[in-house]
């Protein structure tokens, strides 16, 4: 039986903080300037409230400025554009990024469509998904970035591995792919309409789960050895009638089939905040660079 190994990212994006922390104090000291990152959060999804509160409070721990506009849940798309235009305009913010999802009667993709691609350290932005796709130097999405690393940390190099990607989100599925391709493996996008699901997972030398689904992704599904990350973060109540989070993937049942896992929580989800202070750095070296 195949001891399958805990992938730590809770500890992983601990060092890469420390990392990038002493990375700003540099900057800061060569250029006089502070990294700055605006976060605009449109109503009070509870859920949301608290990635924007520790998005908040991981920027001011690396040592960059952060600028927190929490705007109530009827504000117009109008007033969030007009925000945006005058983030755009400050010398001070590197790095904008509204969270998601907004509220219905916001078009999120009308919104993110005016971020300025060069302070779009989501990396959702048209321009810089293009970018990505066409291999030129870009802002990449937190959590697929996240994953990458994690994987690379795990296996070295990836180039010539299957990887089998469950979910084609804008936000992770399509990006991790592109990324996924960049460093050579051989990708596969599957979705709710492919034939055989089972089946395209089993081929996978790295799975990753980015689907939505609570533990949707079986123990037979995975390739023995395989490395599995899962991107899902789903709240259930369990049979003892407590919540509790679960991801995309049944993680008890691959125990000692999958070589590596990530867990939920603590697995790829520490990593999205992470990689975000590092795309506000790297964007604020290019503008003031
Ligand atoms: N504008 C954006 N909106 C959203 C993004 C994003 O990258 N940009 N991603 C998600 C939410 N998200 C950050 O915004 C995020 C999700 C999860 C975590 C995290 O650390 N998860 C913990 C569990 C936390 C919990 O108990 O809920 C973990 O997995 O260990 C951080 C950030 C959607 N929106
Ligand atoms: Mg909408």
């Amino acid at each position: 039986m195949i001891e399958t190994r805990l992938i730590d990212g809770k500890a992983f994006a601990e060092t890469l903080r420390a990392r990038i922390a002493s990375d700003v104090t540099a900057f800061h000291a060569a250029t006089g300037v502070k990294p700055g990152l605006a976060v605009v959060l449109v109503g009070e999804d509870p859920a949301s409230s608290v990635y924007v509160r520790n998005k908040g409070r991981q920027t001011l721990e690396a040592g960059m400025a952060s600028f927190e506009h929490k705007l109530p849940a009827e504000t117009s798309q109008d007033e969030v554009l007009a925000l945006i235009a005058t983030l755009n305009a400050d010398s001070s913010v590197h790095g904008i990024l509204v969270q998601l999802p907004l509220p219905g009667h916001i078009d999120a993709q009308a919104v993110l469509a005016t971020i300025d691609p060069a302070k779009d350290v989501d990396g959702f932005h048209v321009v810089n998904a293009g970018r990505l796709a066409v291999g030129l130097e870009a802002l990449v999405p937190c959590t697929p970035l996240g994953c990458v690393m994690l994987l690379k940390d795990t296996l070295g190099s990836l180039a010539g591995l299957e990887a089998v990607v469950v979910g084609r989100s804008n936000i992770v599925g399509k990006p991790l792919a592109q990324l996924l391709l960049r460093e050579d493996c051989t990708v596969t996008i599957a979705h709710s309409r492919t034939r055989d699901l089972p089946g395209v997972c089993r081929r996978a030398d790295i799975l990753i789960g980015a689907v939505g689904r609570p533990e949707m992704i079986r123990g037979d599904w995975i390739k023995p050895g395989a490395t599995v990350i899962d991107v899902g973060i789903n709240r259930i109540t369990g049979a003892d009638g407590k919540n509790r989070l679960v991801g995309d993937v049944a993680f008890e049942e691959a125990q000692g089939i999958a070589g590596a896992i990530t867990p939920v929580p603590g697995g790829v989800g520490p990593m999205t905040i992470a990689c975000l202070l590092a795309n506000t750095l790297t964007a604020a070296r290019r503008l003031v660079g």
